[in-house]
């Protein structure tokens, strides 16, 4: 009976698996996962499950029967620590596992603060893992003072929690503007003037000099010249993908695991999906760190795996959660000149329409659910509206698709 071992049980691994079984892959489905937990949603780790608004149970993505009434063999709490391409093997410890096909979604670890600069004090913290948020929930108690490091999503979505809370939140970004990475500036401006009014002491292009304290974090230097009292602190830098186990195999690594638009490596028979992966999109080569292209790439490569033989095509969406906000973004900006501002119908809401010369290339949404879900289907439908039909907002929108 063919085997196929999935390496990695978060979103991408959990869909692969599942996809398989619908597309009736009568043989057998090892899912490996390093956590303890069966396959879980992240996002909610730093919205609704921080808050306490989330019980546990509604965090995993399927109930844990759903894997062995699949014959889907979920091995928790297990690495998989080297891979044999020419044996068709990979081994956990003492044991060794054939396998035909093998599938890499090993995902992306949270960056963490280097030892150097006091990383590795207690009371330094990450949010990536299940594990990481019930070891700092404890924290979150009124009055307490944190300091995040990071004016990302991660970053922004823990200080409005943290800020709802009752906590004295200051946020440093190392950039000249938080959410550099992902929006242009206009969207930069609008979330960090929402974190101000919440009481957030948010401090663009200052970085941290070093931690300090004794039996954990007291203390904060940074380049502003400036020392905090700290009582606890969250890192929210970024992820690095797990490529060590596919570059000692010798799969070709750039970035990310290196993948074509089937989602087949540089070996044949090895797949990857997911965060871990860099994959082929618009002329360059990236990772798309969202949940919803974990979901469809790994769905991709089940059905490639079973020889569909069909190249994904990424449809870009994420969305944020801070306060009463929710941020909603078709699309990928990279390349963008120019940004046109829409204003909502509702007070509050508005969005912004990133262009690369004429070319529509993705939607920020804040609040404007309708501005996102037509961006997003123009964006699909490689429509490109009139800059000027968005700018005025008595246009309608509606009439803008096919
Ligand atoms: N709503 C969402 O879509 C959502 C929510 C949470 C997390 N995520 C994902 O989780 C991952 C991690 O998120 P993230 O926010 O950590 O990463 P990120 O890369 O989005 O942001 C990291 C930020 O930290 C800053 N930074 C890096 N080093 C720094 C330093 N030493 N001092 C100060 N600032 C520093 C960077 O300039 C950047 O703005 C990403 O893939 C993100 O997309 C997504």
């Amino acid at each position: 009976m063919a085997h196929i071992v999935i390496t990695g049980a978060g979103q991408a691994g959990a869909a692969l698996a599942a996809r398989l079984r619908a597309l009736e892959f009568p043989g057998d489905i090892t899912l490996i996962g390093a956590e303890p937990v069966p396959p879980y949603q992240r996002p909610p780790l730093s919205k609704k499950y921080l808050l306490g608004e989330l019980p546990l149970e509604r965090l995993f993505l399927r109930p844990e029967e759903f894997y062995a009434e699949n014959a889907i063999a979920l091995r928790l709490g297990q690495r998989v620590d080297g891979i044999d391409p020419t044996a068709k093997t990979v081994t956990l410890g003492e044991e060794v596992l054939s396998y035909d096909q093998l599938a890499l979604t090993t995902g992306a670890p949270a960056r963490r603060l280097p030892a150097a600069l006091g990383g590795d004090l207690p009371g330094v913290h990450v949010v990536r893992s299940l594990a990481d948020v019930d070891t700092m929930a404890p924290e979150f108690r009124k009055g307490a003072r944190v300091l995040i490091v990071g004016g990302g999503y991660i970053g922004l979505e823990a200080a409005a929690v943290a800020a709802s809370k009752g906590l004295h939140v200051t946020l440093i970004e190392a950039a000249d503007r938080i959410l550099q990475r992902v929006a242009a500036p206009e969207t930069s401006a609008w979330f960090a003037a929402l974190h101000r009014g919440h009481g957030v002491d948010l401090r663009e292009s200052t970085a941290l000099v070093r931690l300090t304290g004794d039996d954990r974090v007291r203390h904060a230097d940074l380049t502003d010249g400036t020392t905090l009292e700290v009582d606890f602190v969250i890192a929210g830098i970024g992820i690095a993908p797990a490529t060590d186990l596919a570059e000692t195999a010798g799969l070709a690594c750039d970035g990310g695991i290196v993948v074509d638009e089937f989602g087949q490596t540089s070996l044949p028979g090895i797949w990857a999906a997911g965060d871990c992966a860099a994959q082929p999109c618009r002329g360059t080569r990236l990772r798309l760190e969202s949940v919803q292209n974990a979901i469809d790439q790994a769905e991709a490569v089940a059905a490639n795996m079973l020889g569909a033989d069909k190249p994904y095509r990424p449809q870009p969406w994420f969305w944020s959660d801070q306060y009463d906000v929710k941020l909603q973004i078709a699309g990928l900006n990279r390349g963008y000149d120019h940004v046109i501002m829409r204003p909502g119908a509702r007070d509050g809401s508005l969005s912004h329409w990133y262009f690369q010369g004429e070319t529509l290339l993705a939607v920020d949404a804040m609040n404007d659910p309708r501005a996102y879900m037509i961006g997003k289907r123009l964006i699909e439908n490689e429509i490109s509206p009139k800059p000027e039909s968005l700018a005025d907002p008595d246009s309608d929108l509606r009439a803008l698709l096919p």
